[in-house]
Order: structure tokens, then C-alpha cells, then sequence
């Protein structure tokens, strides 16, 4: 469990990015924090791992406060996935993926031998491991950086705004692929966006944030989609314009709930969940 306890960061420009914040995220579950740009949420993640250090406050891990450990050891426990994957460009893709388990002190051979396996894990062909990040495409480079957060095996992964800068198609691709892979890695996954449809489709908990990281609403997509907390957060989720209003339509094949442009989005059974 990761918990914010009062945290405020002050940047020395006297930017106010996060002001009194409290949230608890749950272990091996995915928390999604998402708002617009400049609402704190990077702030809020790289507090998780001391690349930010609060003005005041504290952030734990299972009860520990992260202030009290070696922040260097601490950074390389934690996976940590950006836009644009941050991939050193002189180094393959068997190397970037290998950088943590070699500055943990593993030999090379054990370092490439675990690349290949998360290539695997993430989808990417072993032949790919020779390649430099410019021979990638978007989406593979994406890959890449998701198996170097991997590398070593953390209970913890920081995902920012990962899928942000592929196209749609590759975008839903990775979104998927993420799914897969926390049912089966089981990780607790701290992502942030600004698309409140990815929040939707990858958050267990999803936490919607204004200006100075203030919280407007906690809780699962549901208790959001059902209960929006005020105006601005049915606004937000599209519950106002109708996008996600579903209503059913009658087929010779019986009832489909169709959405506001009348596209069929699923069956209708009776008495299903
Ligand atoms: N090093 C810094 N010095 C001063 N201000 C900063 C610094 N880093 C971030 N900020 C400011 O803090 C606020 C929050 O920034 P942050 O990057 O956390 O927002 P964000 O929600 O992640 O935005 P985006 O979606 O655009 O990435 C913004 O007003 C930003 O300009």
C-alpha cells in the first residue's frame, strides 16, 4: 500500500503543484490518476519515488516513509515507465532493458538473459534485441520501456502517460497488453493520463484531479460513471454530453444497447451482471 499523508509540493518558483493531499493506493491494484495538464499528477508520481521530494507531508510504502530511505535504492525498486519510453538512444533494446539489473550488480549475461524473457513478457520478438530504440516503432519503443520498468522485478510501477504519444490503434494494442500483464504480474500500477477513457478501462481506482492536484472524486469507474461527485466531474466524464448513454434498441435477434450515435455496443441479457 502507498499512502499520501498531507503531502504539499512547493517548487521553488513558489508553483503551488500539489496542496494537502491524502490517498491511499492499494497493493496489485491499478490507480490511475487523471485530470488536465498541469494538475499535479507527474508531481504526485515522482513524489512516489523521490524524484520529487514534498515541501511537507510524507509518502509510505507498506507504513514506511520513502524520506527515510536511500533514494537511489529506492528509485531502482520502483518500475518506472514515461512518454515517449526515455530509452538512451546509444544503447540496444536487450541494453535499455538491461540498465537496472546491471547497476544492481548482475553480469551481463544474466542481465541480456532477463531482457529477452520480459521481451517475451511484453510481446516483443527476440530478434528486436540488437536493434537500436530509432529502428523501433512507436509502440515497440513503448514496449521497451514497459520491460525496462519491469527489469527488476518491482512491486511498484509508475506508469506516466505511457500510451500518450502512439496512435490510436497501437495505443488500444498497449492497453490491452497492460491488462494482460497485470493479471498476471500482479503489480500495484500507479497511471497517470488526461484521457478519462483510458482511466476508465485500466483503473481498479481511479482518482480525478483539478489544479494543485485537488481531488474531485476517488473510487472505480463504476461508483464514478454511476455517481459523478458534482457538475464538473459529469462533465468530465462525458456523463453530460450523453457519451456514455446507452439505451436499447429491439433486433429481430433481440434487445442491443445501442450508444448516442446509435452504435451497437453489446447485448442486452436478462439478468446478467
Ligand atoms: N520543476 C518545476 N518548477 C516549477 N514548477 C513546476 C515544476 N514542475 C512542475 N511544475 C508546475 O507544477 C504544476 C504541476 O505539474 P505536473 O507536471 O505535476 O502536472 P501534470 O498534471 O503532470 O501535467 P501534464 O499532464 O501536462 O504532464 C504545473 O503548474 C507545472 O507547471
Amino acid at each position: 500500500m502507498i499512502e499520501f499523508r498531507n503531502v504539499t509540493k512547493r517548487f521553488p518558483d513558489g508553483t503551488v503543484a500539489v496542496d494537502s493531499f491524502d490517498l491511499v493506493i492499494p497493493s496489485r491494484k491499478t490507480t490511475v490518476f487523471v485530470g488536465s495538464s498541469g494538475c499535479g499528477k507527474t508531481t504526485l508520481l515522482r513524489m512516489i519515488n523521490r524524484m520529487v521530494e514534498p515541501t511537507s507531508g510524507t509518502v509510505e510504502i507498506d507504513g514506511e516513509d520513502v524520506a527515510a530511505k536511500q533514494a537511489v535504492a529506492l528509485r531502482r525498486s520502483i518500475g518506472y515507465v514515461m512518454q515517449n519510453s526515455g530509452l538512451m538512444p546509444h544503447f540496444t533494446v536487450a541494453e535499455n532493458i538491461a540498465t537496472v539489473p546491471r547497476l544492481n550488480g548482475g553480469t551481463r549475461r544474466a542481465a541480456k538473459a532477463r531482457a529477452l524473457e520480459l521481451m517475451d513478457v511484453v510481446g516483443l520478438e527476440a530478434s528486436m534485441a540488437d536493434r537500436y530504440p530509432s529502428q523501433l516503432s512507436g509502440g515497440q519503443q513503448q514496449r521497451v520501456g514497459v520491460a525496462r520498468g519491469l527489469a527488476a522485478d518491482p512491486n511498484i510501477l509508475l506508469m506516466d502517460e505511457p500510451f500518450g504519444a502512439v496512435d490510436p490503434i497501437v495505443r488500444a494494442e498497449l492497453q490491452r497488453e497492460l491488462i494482460r500483464l497485470q493479471q498476471e504480474l500482479d503489480k500495484t500500477v500507479v497511471f497517470v493520463t488526461h484521457d478519462i477513457d483510458e482511466a476508465f478501462l485500466l483503473g481498479d481506482q481511479v482518482v480525478i484531479l483539478a489544479a494543485g492536484a485537488q481531488r474531485l472524486q476517488v473510487g472505480s469507474p463504476s461508483e464514478i460513471t454511476e455517481r459523478p461527485a458534482d457538475d464538473f466531474v459529469a462533465a468530465f466524464i462525458g456523463a453530460e454530453r450523453g457519451k456514455r448513454a446507452l439505451s436499447v434498441k429491439q433486433t429481430p435477434n433481440g434487445p442491443v444497447l445501442v450508444d448516442a450515435e446509435g452504435r451497437t455496443q453489446g447485448v442486452l441479457v436478462e439478468g446478467g451482471a
